[in-house]
């Protein structure tokens, strides 16, 4: 396969006025990515080196095939980066795939956990313990409960037959729970952060476990490091002019939120890992670009007026559906000519959604509204590796532009120890 981007992105809804010093973001864009390639050359940066990785994923084969196999029932606990990168893969799944149900329940809300664990035939059932740190709270607390639950019934040595651990090597409290069940562990590279880490086996394990083609995530997401490495115009290359772009329209314009409405609901949860990528990245220091999901076509009846209308701080990105191969239904021409819809006579809903999204994005450039044009060759394996390449790449891009770090989020510490302090306080 020529090694293409599998998207395209029109930024002509994007104009650089004169007040925007668009040449010189992009200029600085070329120094970045230069920096970048060195990194990704001398392994400073791991995550450049991912999309080439083979023998991790070799290592994962044994137990992704025998659970493939074996189990009805796979959790995978976790939360934020070593959660929502999975969800967003699984979500490519085959509906025909037979592997085992895949479950991602990330939050600790009581019910919804109770609801899920309550169903489960613990015989069959694997646990994928993720988290980089080893010590996040909802991922412990949930893995404490499970096991009390499954070796009650089912006893220990087989619990811990059923389950994986992945976390960066240390002494943290899943490293121990491992240590203590003799279960198989992973390595969580130190050097990946949670949110960059979905080309490792922490978004892959699960998306193999789906069935999901993790070498064509990983071609997907090659393809785009290999055409920003290649020295070419940084404003053909997307990464470096969305950066550009959004920095402007931050700088001169305004501009607080990023909208990327979506009008493939198979990109949802791409949509929510993408939230945590932009937001935990770049929201320091007083400075940020809020990420905002919407889902076309159903946000065009619920956001579409204050986009539109409301508050000029919003750039909008809406991706476009590829075209439906095949539609399985069309609308019948005597039913659209009967009830007065002759515009929907022998269209499908593939022929709709597109038309929705082509008229959303016409009607936002119209208003003058700051908006990206996003095309799909197709949603599979190797366009969301394509994807999540091109944001996490646009959001270091972006980070730089705006001179802040975005591989740290100490703001999100202070909540951790309080939580600490309110549980130890319960007595
Ligand atoms: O992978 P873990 O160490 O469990 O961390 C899970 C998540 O926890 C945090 O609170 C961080 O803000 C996230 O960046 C991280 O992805």
């Amino acid at each position: 396969m020529p090694n293409t981007l599998p998207f395209t992105i029109d930024f002509a809804g994007c104009p650089a006025d004169p007040s925007s010093d668009r040449s010189a973001l992009l200029d600085q864009t070329r120094q970045a990515l230069d920096r970048l390639h060195g990194w990704q050359a001398d392994g400073t940066l791991p995550l450049l080196n991912l999309p080439a990785a083979r023998d991790d994923l070799a290592a994962l084969a044994p137990v992704v095939a025998r659970w493939r196999q074996e189990a009805g029932d796979v959790l995978v606990l976790g939360i934020g980066g070593s959660s929502l990168g999975a969800q967003a893969l699984l979500e490519l799944r085959d509906p025909a795939d037979r592997g085992p149900r895949i479950h991602t329940p990330d939050n600790v809300d009581p019910v919804s956990f109770r609801r899920l664990i309550d169903g489960l035939d613990w015989t069959g059932t694997r646990l994928l313990a993720v988290s980089k740190s080893g010590g996040t709270v909802e991922t412990v607390a949930q893995l404490l409960l499970i096991l009390d639950r499954m070796e009650a019934a089912i006893g220990r040595d087989d619990t811990a037959a059923r389950l994986v651990v992945i976390a960066e090597p240390g002494n943290s409290p899943l490293r121990q729970i491992a240590n203590d069940y003799g279960v198989e562990t992973f390595d969580h590279d130190p050097d990946v952060g949670g949110r960059f880490s979905v080309l490792s086996l922490v978004g892959l394990m699960p998306a193999m476990l789906g069935g999901v083609d993790a070498a064509a995530v990983r071609e997907g997401a090659a393809a785009v490091l290999e055409q920003a490495f290649a020295g070419g115009d940084p404003a053909g290359i997307p990464a470096a002019m969305g950066a550009a772009v959004a920095a402007g329209l931050m700088r001169h314009h305004g501009v607080s939120q990023a909208v990327q409405f979506g009008y493939v609901d198979r990109l949802a949860r791409f949509g929510e890992w993408w939230r945590q990528l932009v937001g935990e990245s770049l929201g320091k220091q007083g400075i940020g670009l809020a990420p905002v999901f919407a889902r076309g076509a159903t946000d065009q009846h619920s956001q579409l007026q204050l986009y539109l209308d409301g508050p000029r701080d919003k750039l909008v990105t809406v991706i476009e559906p590829p075209a439906e191969q095949s539609p399985a239904w069309r609308i019948r021409p005597e039913a659209a000519a009967r009830y007065g819809v002759d515009y929907l006579s022998g269209r499908s809903l593939g022929d709709l959604i597109a038309a929705e999204a082509r008229a959303t994005a016409s009607s936002l450039i119209a208003e003058g509204r700051p908006t990206i044009c996003m095309r799909l060759d197709a949603v599979d394996a190797r366009t969301i590796g394509a994807l999540m390449m091109n944001a996490m790449l646009e959001t270091i891009l972006l980070a730089d532009l705006l001179a802040v770090d975005p591989f740290d989020q100490p703001a999100v510490e202070k909540g951790k120890i309080l939580t600490r302090e309110y549980l130890a306080a319960l007595g």
